[in-house]
C-alpha cells in the first residue's frame, strides 16, 4: 500500500524531521534532495533505493557528519550539530572495529571518548555485550571472530551510549543469508525491548519489509523520495512472517516502486 506521507509523525512525535534537505558535495555532484522525510519516536523506518541515491549521505546528514547544503534538519528537537551527542548510534556496513584492542575495549570507545568513570563503562560495557550475546568474548580479538560476531560488536558500540536513535547503514549487507536473517530476528527483538528510534538503510528490498513499519524509496541521484509504504506484519515478526503470501505481496509492491524509480534494481 503506497502511502506517501500518510503516516509521516507529527512534529511532537517526529525524532528526526528534515524539512526540504539537499546535498550537493564540493565535486558538485548532487547527491541528495530535497527531501522531506520524518521518523517518529520509537519507530522503524527503511531508507530503501539503488546504488548511490544519497541513502548513506542522508544518514551522514542526520548524523551531523555532514552539513547539509540547503534545508533544516532536526533531532531530538535539535537543529545544530551535534544534534544530541549521544542521542544517535551509527551502525556502519563494515564494523569498522579497531583489531589491536579486544572486543570490551572496542564497545568501551564511544564511552572512553565521552570520558565517562571506570566503573560506569565496565558496567555499560558488560550490558551491552549481553544485549548482543557476546558477553563470552569481552576479552577477545576482532580477527577472533566471525563477520557476524564483529557486527554484533558493533551493535553493541552503538548501543553502549544508550541513543535513543540508531542510524545504520547496510549493517548486514556483507553477511550470509542466514547470518543476516538472524540479526534481523535479533535487531528487532532489541528494538522491540529496547524502543529505540531505528533508521536503517538496505539495498533489500526483503530485509526492508521484513524489519520496518515503514518503508520509503528513494529514486536515483539526486535522491528523492519516490513512495512510502506502511507495512502491516503480525507482531512479533518471525519466520511465519517472512515465508507469507502477504509478507511476499508487499515484498511485490515495494519491487515495483523501487523498478519504477527507473534506478538499478534493488537485490534481495
Ligand atoms: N564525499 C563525497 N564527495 C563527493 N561525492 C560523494 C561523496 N559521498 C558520496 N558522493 C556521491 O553522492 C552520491 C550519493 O552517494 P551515497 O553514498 O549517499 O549513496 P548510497 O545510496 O548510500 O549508495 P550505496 O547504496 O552504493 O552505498 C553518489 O553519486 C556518490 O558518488
Amino acid at each position: 500500500m503506497s502511502v506517501p506521507h500518510a503516516l509521516a509523525p507529527s512534529d511532537a512525535d517526529a525524532a528526526i524531521r528534515l524539512r526540504a534537505v539537499t546535498k550537493i558535495y564540493d565535486s558538485g555532484v548532487p547527491a541528495l534532495g530535497p527531501i522531506d522525510l520524518a521518523v517518529g519516536r520509537g519507530e522503524f523506518v527503511s531508507l530503501l533505493g539503488p546504488s548511490g541515491c544519497g541513502k548513506s549521505t542522508a544518514l551522514r546528514l542526520i548524523a551531523g557528519l555532514a552539513a547539509e547544503s540547503s534545508g533544516s534538519i532536526e533531532v531530538a528537537g535539535q537543529a545544530t550539530p551535534p544534534r544530541g551527542g549521544h542521542a544517535i548510534g551509527f551502525v556502519f556496513q563494515e564494523p569498522t572495529l579497531m583489531p589491536w584492542a579486544s572486543i570490551s575495549a572496542n564497545v568501551a570507545l564511544p564511552l572512553e571518548l565521552a570520558r565517562t568513570p571506570k566503573a560506569e563503562t565496565a558496567q555499560r560495557v558488560a550490558a551491552a555485550l549481553a544485549r548482543v550475546e557476546l558477553q563470552d568474548f569481552a576479552d577477545a580479538y576482532p580477527r577472533q571472530l566471525s563477520g557476524g560476531m564483529k557486527m554484533r560488536v558493533s551493535l553493541a558500540r552503538a548501543l553502549v551510549t544508550d541513543p535513543d536513535i540508531l542510524l545504520m547503514d547496510e549493517p548486514f549487507a556483507a553477511l550470509d543469508e542466514i547470518t543476516r536473517f538472524r540479526l534481523n530476528d535479533d535487531l528487532l527483538a532489541l528494538w522491540r525491548d529496547l524502543g529505540k528510534t531505528v533508521l536503517f538503510v538496505t539495498h533489500s528490498v526483503f530485509e526492508s519489509v521484513y524489519l520496518s513499519q515503514r518503508v520509503v524509496v528513494m529514486s536515483p541521484r539526486p535522491g528523492r523520495i519516490a513512495a512510502e509504504f506502511s507495512i502491516e506484519a503480525p507482531e512479533p515478526r518471525g519466520e511465519a512472517f517472512r515465508t507469507s503470501a502477504d509478507y511476499a505481496a508487499q515484498c511485490r509492491d515495494v519491487s515495483l516502486a523501487l523498478a519504477a524509480t527507473g534506478g538499478t534494481r534493488g537485490h534481495g
